[in-house]
This record gives structure tokens, C-alpha cells and sequence, in this order.
């Protein structure tokens, strides 16, 4: 810990992370993946294994005894009234948390507390900085991974599996790659000359930075402040309302991580009122966004109305929404396109930013793709998040269910000439319950292929075969967003030349893969077009976002010429 934190409360944490012991449910720890450099892996949950009985306990405990969550700036811990509720989306008589919004004062005490702390921080050692998140990785895997599971599962709508891959392994590479990708942008030196030497620093940016997190990923929620304060940023976390406890979570564990308080502020809040006021101040320099396309033009709005108050320009990132595809040509293995197109579309009921909801597909191949699609339509099990034989869970809220099952009422009412093949049904009696659906249009502009429905519903568009090439161009302009797409096809050639066709449609393209499952260091995720700024998260360049380089060049001879040589005759 750097001497200016020495002598606080985290003096504890003062041993690198390679010098101390860590226990892990997988037994991979930081030390070791800084050997390896290799992703946190996937558990498995088999009935009776230590981690599944693991789960189980924390599962029981959350159902029974919800959790206040207060607001944190600085050493304060704020409930106010605890007005809010995180429902548990697939029995919402039922809550995982109180809460409460921060107000607009809150908010701005929360500003001034963090910018109190920013030059301390800023000129902490990254190696120091980076030594937190590896710890906080660390307790991640192990004590904090069931709590982080169980929040995720009960509070966001998701199965064990969809729990464990984003709020344990998502959430504990993201630390661990952030801060190897930060130790090694450090390394690079700019040329120095005999006369004098050249240096970068990375320095983190003059003003702090906002941090705006969606509902649908534990892991993105931790990423978002995170990575800006491992670059020496301060930062304020708004979370999601439906995302609330896994969150806060991660919160309580970077604090016992050695995060020193300040650093970041937990504030949940009312979505207009955080913009609001975030974009008022003179010393926002960055909001790290991920959510829906209309929120982040608003916050993109706010952000031109104030341009001329800012004491820098503040950075706008923002990973936004998709209308993900997945093409598939005549020669397409069928096995792969069914199974990626059933996981894709209907895991984690389709809540997933790369989602396909959209299935251009040959009519050669379409009677075997349904009848195929049809066998394990009717094995899948739509039910409550504990139920440990379920595929996929309710909606996130009422408000999601209201929207999606609109969506389902269109296609029923039979414009766009809309079929409904697979699924439709929808129940909000006891959870947010919409079943895994599968539509045809005949219309390729119908709002099914265009608009991002973000529920298990994928429409599909039958192509005759001979116009597969004409149906391709068709694919990049169909909607504004350029999020993730795939595209299924044997023929190489094909393959390559729909690869290049594509190349502006997207920000992560799949080749014979389903259009989801981005892993950290593996495929560094973002959009392009309408679905965001494509920063690429999980990436080596992600943290240069988030900092102002400083470059200073020391000269060791004096200044003496002043003529050109072109001067003398
Ligand atoms: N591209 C990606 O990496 C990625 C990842 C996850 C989710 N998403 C997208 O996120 C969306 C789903 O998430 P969501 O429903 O939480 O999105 P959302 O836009 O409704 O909310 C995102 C966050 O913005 C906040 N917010 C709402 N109004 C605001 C305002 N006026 N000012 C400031 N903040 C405001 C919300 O409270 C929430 O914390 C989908 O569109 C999905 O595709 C994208
Ligand atoms: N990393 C995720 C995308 C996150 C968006 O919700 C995936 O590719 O499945």
C-alpha cells in the first residue's frame, strides 16, 4: 500500500498479492495467473459437489433475509428510508434487497468527497492500484463467489451457469487482465536522445468519472468504476435498480480488498437525477456508460448543453444495445446453427447485449432448423432461478415483461405477416415468465427484425436460397446497431467473402459460433454503428481510456542555437 494510505484501515492489505496465500473455489488464484495469464475457470455445479452445496447455502439464506444496502461516500454508510425494493424477478412477491436514491445533494457530496481524494490516489503506483483488484479477484473466487452468485441469480433472473460465468469468471478476469493490461502499458518508453530523455506517464484523468452500470451483467457493474480507479481515476458507481446487491457486493469486496474509502462512491440512484447531475459538474472528465441507446444520447445530450462549463472535455464511453444476427448460409452445419441460435437467443431469456434476435435463414434449411429447434424447445424449462434444472428464468421486471410480451402481441397479430413457431406464451402471475419464442416475418423491415426486443423472442427471415448474396448486403443497414452478428457457412470462401461484406456491421463477429459468450482476453467486446463507442472491454487498450497521459521530455545541455543552418550563407 503506498505510503500515503499507510496508518488507515487498510494497513492489513500491505503484502503483494504473490506473497499471500489465497483460497479459491477453483484453485486458480492471482498469483497464478500472473504465471499463466489464463481465465478464471467455469465450475461445473454438479448436484453434490462443494460448490454446488456452497451455492445452495447461500441461496437459502438470501430467499430468507433480504439485505439493506446503504449508499457509500467515503467512510459514510446512508440508508435514508430504504425505499426501494430489488424484487426477485421470477417470484416478485419477493425482494433480494432495500435500497435507496441517493438525492441530487447526496450525489454531489458523493462528487466532492471523491475529488478530495483524487490526487492522492492518482499519484498512488499503479503496481499498488493494480494490487487491489488482484486481491479483490482473489476474494472474488473464493469467500465472496457464492454470495456474488446467489445476489446474481435471485436479484438478476439468471441460472447457476449464466450466474457463475458472468458474476464469478466475467467479474474476476476483468480484474485480473485490467491490471496485467495496465503493468504492461506502463512499460512502453518513448525514444530518449543523448541530449535528453522523453517519458509517459498515465496519468489519471483531472475530475472524476461516472459510472453508469445496466442490469444484465454483475461483471460489467464491477468493471465500469474499477477500471477507471485502477488507472487513478475516483469514481461514482450508479448501479442498475434491478442490480443493485450483486453491486454492492462487489463494493464490500473491494473495500476488504484494501480499496481505500473515497475512492469510489456507491450511489444508487434515480437514472435523471444521477444525469443530471453528473453532467452539471465541472469536473465530470469521463462517464463509463453501458446500457440502452436512448439513455446514453441523453447522457451524450446533457453532456453537449453543459460543454462550455468543463474543465476538460469529458471522455463519453458507452456500450449500448444490438440487434445481433446470426446468417446462415446454405451450406451451414445444421447442428452448430441450431444450438447456437437456441443458446444465443434464449439463454438468460435473450437479456444479453449480443443476443441474436434476428435468424437469416436458407429456406433449403429451414423445415429440418425447426423441427430440430422444435426436440429441444420442448425439453427446455422456463421456471424460478432456484429451480437448478431450468434453462432460462423470468424477464428482469414488469416493465421489460410489458415490453417484450408486446413484441409477442404484434407477431399474434399476424402483421408483418408475423408466425409465431416456437413459444409465445407469457405469465406475470408469479414471476416475469415469457417463454422462449421463435417467429417468422415475411417483411425484412418488419419492427420484429429491426428493434431490439431484449427477451427471448428471435425472428427469423427464410431467404430463398438463390438470394443469398442479395439477402447479405441486406444485413448491415437493416437496423442502426452494429453490435454482434454470425454468420454459419461450410464454403470457406463464402465465409470469408460474408465476413468482409460484414465488416462495418458489427464490433464482434462470430465465424461457425453463436453471436454471445465473449470472454475477457479472449474476445474484447463492444460495438460498433448505434450500439456504442467500442472501447473494447477486456481488451489491452481498454485503460488508456482512462487516463491523460502526461509526456515530459528533460533537456540536460543548455539552450544555445537559435539560427537555422539554412540560415548561414
Ligand atoms: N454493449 C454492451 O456491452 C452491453 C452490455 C450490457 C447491456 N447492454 C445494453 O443495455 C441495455 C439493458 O440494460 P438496462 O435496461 O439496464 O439499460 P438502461 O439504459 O435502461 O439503464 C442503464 C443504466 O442507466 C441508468 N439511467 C437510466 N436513465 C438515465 C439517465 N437519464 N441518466 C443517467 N443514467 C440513467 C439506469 O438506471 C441504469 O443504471 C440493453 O440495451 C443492452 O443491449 C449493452
Ligand atoms: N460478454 C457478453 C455480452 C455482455 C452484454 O450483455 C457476451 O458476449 O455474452
Amino acid at each position: 500500500m503506498s505510503a500515503m494510505y499507510s496508518g488507515c484501515l487498510i494497513a492489513r492489505h500491505v503484502l503483494p498479492v504473490s506473497r499471500r496465500s489465497a483460497t479459491t473455489f477453483s484453485g486458480l488464484t492471482s498469483a497464478d495467473f500472473l504465471k499463466k495469464k489464463t481465465n478464471e475457470p467455469i465450475l461445473e455445479y454438479r448436484k453434490g459437489s462443494k460448490e454446488r452445496i456452497a451455492l445452495e447455502d447461500e441461496l437459502a439464506k438470501l430467499s430468507k433475509t433480504p439485505i439493506d444496502v446503504p449508499l457509500r461516500i467515503g467512510s459514510k454508510k446512508i440508508t435514508n428510508n430504504l425505499e426501494k425494493k430489488q424484487k426477485i424477478s421470477s417470484d416478485h412477491a419477493n425482494h433480494v434487497c432495500r435500497f435507496t436514491y441517493a438525492t441530487q445533494d447526496q450525489i454531489q457530496e458523493a462528487i466532492d468527497t471523491i475529488l478530495s481524494h483524487r490526487e492522492k490516489w492518482e499519484k498512488t503506483p499503479l503496481k499498488e492500484r493494480a494490487e487491489i483488484l488482484l486481491r479483490a479477484a482473489d476474494l472474488a473466487g473464493g469467500k465472496y463467489r457464492m454470495k456474488l452468485n446467489a445476489a446474481t441469480m435471485l436479484g438478476q433472473g439468471k441460472n447457476i451457469v449464466q450466474a457463475e460465468i458472468d458474476a464469478a469468471c466475467e467479474l474476476i478476469d476483468f480484474f485480473r487482465f485490467n491490471a496485467v493490461f495496465a503493468l504492461e502499458l506502463e512499460k512502453y518508453e518513448p525514444i530518449s536522445t543523448k541530449v535528453s530523455t522523453n517519458k509517459m506517464v498515465y496519468r489519471g484523468m483531472e475530475g472524476f468519472v461516472a459510472a453508469i452500470a445496466p442490469f444484465n451483467f454483475t461483471a460489467i457493474g464491477g468493471n465500469l468504476p474499477t477500471a477507471p480507479a485502477l488507472m487513478g481515476n475516483v469514481a461514482l458507481w450508479k448501479p442498475s435498480d434491478t442490480s443493485v446487491l450483486s453491486n454492492y457486493i462487489i463494493y464490500e469486496l473491494l473495500e476488504e480488498a484494501g480499496m481505500p474509502p473515497g475512492i469510489i462512491a456507491f450511489v444508487p440512484s434515480d437514472g435523471p437525477t444521477f444525469g443530471s447531475t453528473i453532467t452539471a459538474s465541472k469536473h465530470l472528465s469521463a462517464i463509463n456508460f453501458t446500457g440502452s441507446v436512448p439513455t446514453f444520447k441523453y447522457i451524450w445530450r446533457k453532456v453537449a448543453e453543459n460543454l462550455d462549463k468543463y474543465v476538460t472535455f469529458p471522455k463519453l464511453i458507452g456500450e449500448c444495445g444490438g440487434k445481433n444476427f446470426h446468417f446462415v448460409h446454405p451450406s451451414a452445419d445444421l447442428q452448430s446453427v441450431v444450438t447456437g441460435t437456441v443458446r444465443s437467443a434464449w439463454e438468460y431469456s435473450g437479456q444479453k447485449c449480443s443476443a441474436c434476435s434476428r435468424l437469416y435463414i436458407p429456406q433449403s434449411m429451414w423445415p429440418k432448423f425447426l423441427e430440430e429447434t422444435s426436440k429441444i424447445h420442448s425439453q427446455i424449462k422456463l421456471g424460478d432461478v432456484r429451480d437448478p434444472s431450468i434453462f432460462l428464468s423470468a424477464v428482469i421486471d414488469e416493465r421489460a415483461f410489458d415490453r417484450i410480451s408486446g413484441y409477442i402481441d404484434y407477431a399474434k397479430s399476424g402483421k408483418d405477416d408475423a408466425k409465431i413457431v416456437l413459444g409465445g406464451g407469457y405469465d406475470k402471475s408469479v414471476g416475469y415468465f415469457i417463454q422462449p419464442t421463435l417467429i417468422t416475418v415475411n417483411n425484412p423491415n418488419s419492427k420484429l427484425l429491426t428493434e431490439e426486443i431484449f427477451g427471448p423472442v428471435c425472428t427469423a427471415y427464410i431467404y430463398k436460397d438463390s438470394e443469398v448474396d442479395s439477402v447479405l448486403k441486406t444485413v448491415k443497414d437493416a437496423t442502426p446497431y452494429g453490435l454482434t452478428g454470425a454468420i454459419f457457412s461450410q464454403d470457406k470462401n463464402w465465409l470469408y467473402k460474408a465476413r468482409d461484406e460484414l465488416r462495418d456491421a458489427v464490433g464482434n463477429m462470430y465465424l461457425n459460433d453463436k453471436s454471445t459468450g465473449s470472454v475477457v482476453g479472449q474476445q474484447p467486446f463492444g460495438g460498433a454503428r448505434m450500439s456504442g463507442t467500442n472501447d473494447k472491454a477486456g481488451g489491452p487498450h481498454y485503460g488508456l481510456r482512462w487516463s491523460s497521459p502526461l509526456t515530459i521530455k528533460e533537456t540536460y545541455t543548455s539552450l544555445t542555437d537559435w539560427k537555422y543552418p539554412s540560415m548561414e550563407n
